[in-house]
């Protein structure tokens, strides 16, 4: 079964092609990462398909309902944690909860019971009586995700779901949502975070300038790179060591600047002793040896020509210097004000 199925799905904004005729889909029970830098489409992408935004080009459907007939459908099917928080600092966390499930018309018992469910899923059944103001950022989080869930979604979608929490914060919710996942829940979430889309996501969308640049699990992305970088620095210059790396098939690429030499193989660290052995054979003494396993970081780079960092910076730069001459509609601007991590 099909969680998502996107078709020719594009979105412009005047001049700007946000979501440039993305096609792929997601399957039932997948935790699926779109990975990009600030102004990739990513949160465009995500406000199509739970029906903020209409499509300009292409179908999509969600949980089998289609987002331009059926928003009703696609609405009561999915769960939704925007970037921008948006709870009651002053009521409980049962008491947001409570807030919310009225807004979604559930009867009393079906709402008692399935908060205290959401609140033990995202561990926050201890606090369920504390303002909410008194929540550290995480557990505010958290209970953002459980109000997600609060109607029982097919599909939840996580808007940059870790944004402005701090490393360990982020681990403890990246163990949540793995956890929610177990139980069954299909995820998308959006990231700027390389070790996030790594570490959590069973596939991921690598998005940039509105387009989908390669999509695999994250092993399979970093292995297309073709394998481990061992970095020798050496004592003279590099190029001396060419001829003997032309003979080894072991050797699939290598790269020599001044005295640094770059060499890709498999395995890195098995052949590390070799690449030692063959300096030394050459008499060329070594400074310095390092092993690089290539990261989605990497492969983002090898894709785009540039990294996400930079891609973010271009983002912020383009953004201050120029407004989109209409300005943003409405309906992406609600859900889309300015954060501090932007
Ligand atoms: N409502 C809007 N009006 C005009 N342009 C928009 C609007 N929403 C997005 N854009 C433009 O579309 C492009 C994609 O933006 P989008 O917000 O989808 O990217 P993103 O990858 O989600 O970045 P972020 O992480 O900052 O949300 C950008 O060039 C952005 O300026």
């Amino acid at each position: 079964m099909v969680a998502i199925r996107v078709d020719g799905l594009t979105r412009t904004f005047g001049e700007t092609t946000a979501v440039d005729d993305l096609s792929f889909t997601v399957a039932d029970g997948e935790l699926f990462g779109l990975l990009g830098p600030n102004g990739a489409g990513k949160s465009t992408l995500i406000n199509v398909l739970v029906t903020l935004l209409r499509p300009t080009a292409g179908t999509a459907t969600v949980d089998g309902h289609d987002v331009r007939a059926d928003t009703a459908a696609v609405r009561n099917s999915i769960g939704v944690v925007f970037q921008e928080p948006a709870l009651d600092e002053e009521l409980t966390g049962a008491e947001n909860l409570a807030f919310h499930a009225r807004l979604y018309g559930m009867g009393r018992e079906r709402r008692d019971a399935r908060i205290g469910e959401v609140l033990e899923l995202v561990g926050l059944e201890d606090e369920r009586d504390r303002a909410v103001g008194t929540y550290s950022g995480g557990m505010k989080r958290r209970l953002e995700i459980g109000r997600g869930l609060l109607h029982d979604p097919a599909v939840l979608f996580l808007d940059e779901p870790t944004v402005g929490l701090d490393a360990q914060t982020r681990r403890d919710t990246w163990e949540y949502i793995r956890r929610l996942n177990r139980e069954g829940v299909s995820i998308v979430l959006t990231t700027h975070y390389i070790e996030e889309a790594e570490q959590l996501c069973d596939r991921v969308a690598i998005v940039d300038d509105g387009e989908i640049a390669a999509i695999d699990t994250p092993t399979a992305l970093t292995d297309s790179l073709g394998g481990d970088v061992v970095r020798l620095e050496l004592g003279g210059r590099a190029d001396s060591l060419g001829d003997r790396l032309e003979t080894r098939t072991w050797v699939r690429e290598y790269a020599t600047a001044g005295n640094v030499l770059e060499v890709t193989v498999e395995r890195g660290d098995a052949r590390v002793a070799d690449l030692v052995r063959l300096a030394d054979d050459a008499g060329a003494s070594i400074a310095t040896v390092d092993v690089r396993r290539p990261t989605l970081e990497t492969v983002f780079l090898s894709l785009t020509g540039a990294t996400i960092e930079d891609g973010r910076r271009r983002a912020s730069d383009e953004a201050s210097a120029l407004e989109p001459p209409n300005g943003r509609d409405g309906a992406a601007r609600s859900v889309r004000a300015s954060g501090e991590d932007r």
